[in-house]
C-alpha cells in the first residue's frame, strides 16, 4: 500500500516553485508514494492544513517551501504522531541545509520515500499577550528582525537572498539599535541584537552557532553586544566568511529558557515577522519526528 502523504504548498511563492513541486511529485509517484497537494490560501493556513491531516492520521505531512512554511506545518503537527517532511523550495532553506535534506527534487523525493525519521526539538516563543509561536530554526530580536519586518516580498520573489542584502543596507542607517536584555536560564545579559538558534546555520549555509543541532534540546543564544552601524557592518561582513562565532562583540551561550526584553524591539521567527519583544522562549511541549536522509 503506497504511503499517504500531504504536501502543503504556498502558491504565492511563484510559478518556478510550482514547476519544481510538480517535478518532485512525478518522482514521488514513481517511487511508490501517494502524495496529495494542498495549496495554502493565506499566511497561517499551513498550520490548519497540517493539523487536519494529523487528525485524519496522515503519516507524513510535507512542507514544500522555506523555513516559514516548515514552521507552520510543524506547528500544526505538534503533539501528534504525524512526521514532518521537507521539500526545500524556499529562499534560504536553513533547516534543510542543517539536516542535509537535498534541494534537488529527485533526491528530496527519495528521502521522503525512504521515510527515515529523526527527533526534532522546536522552540516555542510566548508573547506578552499569551500568543504562542513555534519555530524550528531560530528567533531573532533587534537588527535582523528589523530587516525581516521591512523586507519587500515581491523583491524577495524576484531576486531571492539579494533582497536581504538590500534591506540590510537600507536598515543600517535608520535602525535605532535599542538595547535588549536577555535572561538565559536566569543569567542576565545585555546586547544590541540577539539570535536564539536551534541550529548551527543562519541565512543559508553561514555558520552562526557551532555545536547547535535542532535534533537536540536547548538553544544557542548569540548575543551581538555592540550597537550602531559600524558594528552591524562588522557582523554582516563576518557572517559569509564564517567568522561570526569568533568575532569580538559576539558571545554564544547555551540555555534551555530565554527571556528577551526591549521596548518595541522587533522579533522574527524562521524568517517571518514575529511581533515585538518581550518574548519568553522554551522548548515546545513535545519533540516531533522529521524525515531526514
Ligand atoms: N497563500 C499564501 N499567501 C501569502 N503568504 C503565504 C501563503 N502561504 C504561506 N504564506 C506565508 O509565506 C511565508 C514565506 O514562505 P516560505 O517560508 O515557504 O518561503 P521563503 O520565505 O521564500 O523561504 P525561506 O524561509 O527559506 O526564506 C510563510 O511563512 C507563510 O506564512
Amino acid at each position: 500500500m503506497p504511503t499517504r502523504m500531504l504536501i502543503v504548498f504556498n502558491p504565492a511563492a511563484g510559478a518556478r516553485r510550482r514547476r519544481r513541486l510538480l517535478a518532485a511529485l512525478d518522482l514521488m509517484r514513481g517511487v511508490g508514494l501517494r502524495p496529495e497537494v494542498a495549496d495554502t490560501a493565506r499566511r497561517g493556513h499551513a498550520v490548519e492544513l497540517a493539523r487536519d491531516a494529523a487528525r485524519c492520521g496522515v503519516p507524513i505531512v510535507v512542507a514544500a517551501g522555506g523555513d516559514g512554511t516548515i514552521a507552520e506545518v510543524a506547528d500544526g503537527l505538534a503533539g501528534s504522531d504525524t512526521a514532518l517532511g521537507v521539500l526545500p523550495l524556499g529562499t534560504a532553506n536553513v533547516l534543510a541545509l542543517e539536516l542535509g535534506i537535498p534541494r534537488a527534487p529527485a533526491q528530496a523525493a527519495a528521502v521522503l520515500a525512504m521515510g527515515r525519521t529523526a527527533l526534532l526539538h522546536p522552540g516555542l516563543a510566548r508573547h506578552a499577550d499569551g500568543r504562542e509561536l513555534l519555530f524550528v530554526q531560530m528567533l531573532g530580536a533587534g537588527f535582523d528582525a528589523a530587516v525581516v519586518h521591512n523586507l519587500s516580498t515581491p523583491l524577495k520573489r524576484a531576486i531571492g537572498k539579494g533582497a536581504y542584502v538590500w534591506q540590510t543596507l537600507r536598515e543600517m542607517p535608520r535602525y535605532s539599535f535599542a538595547p535588549i536584555r536577555a535572561v538565559i536560564d536566569g543569567r542576565v545579559e545585555d546586547a544590541a541584537s540577539v539570535i536564539v538558534s536551534k541550529g548551527r546555520l543562519y541565512a543559508g549555509r553561514f555558520l552562526l552557532a557551532p555545536g547547535a543541532d535542532p535534533r537536540l534540546e536547548g538553544f544557542h543564544v548569540a548575543l551581538f553586544r555592540d550597537a550602531g552601524v559600524v558594528a552591524a557592518m562588522r557582523y554582516g561582513a563576518a557572517l559569509p566568511l564564517g567568522l561570526l562565532p569568533r568575532l569580538r562583540g559576539v558571545d554564544i551561550m547555551v540555555g534551555q529558557e530565554v527571556r528577551l526584553d526591549g521596548a518595541g524591539c522587533p522579533a522574527q521567527a524562521d524568517g517571518d515577522a514575529a511581533g515585538c519583544l518581550p518574548v519568553t522562549i522554551a522548548a515546545a511541549p513535545r519533540p516531533m519526528r522529521i524525515v531526514v536522509p
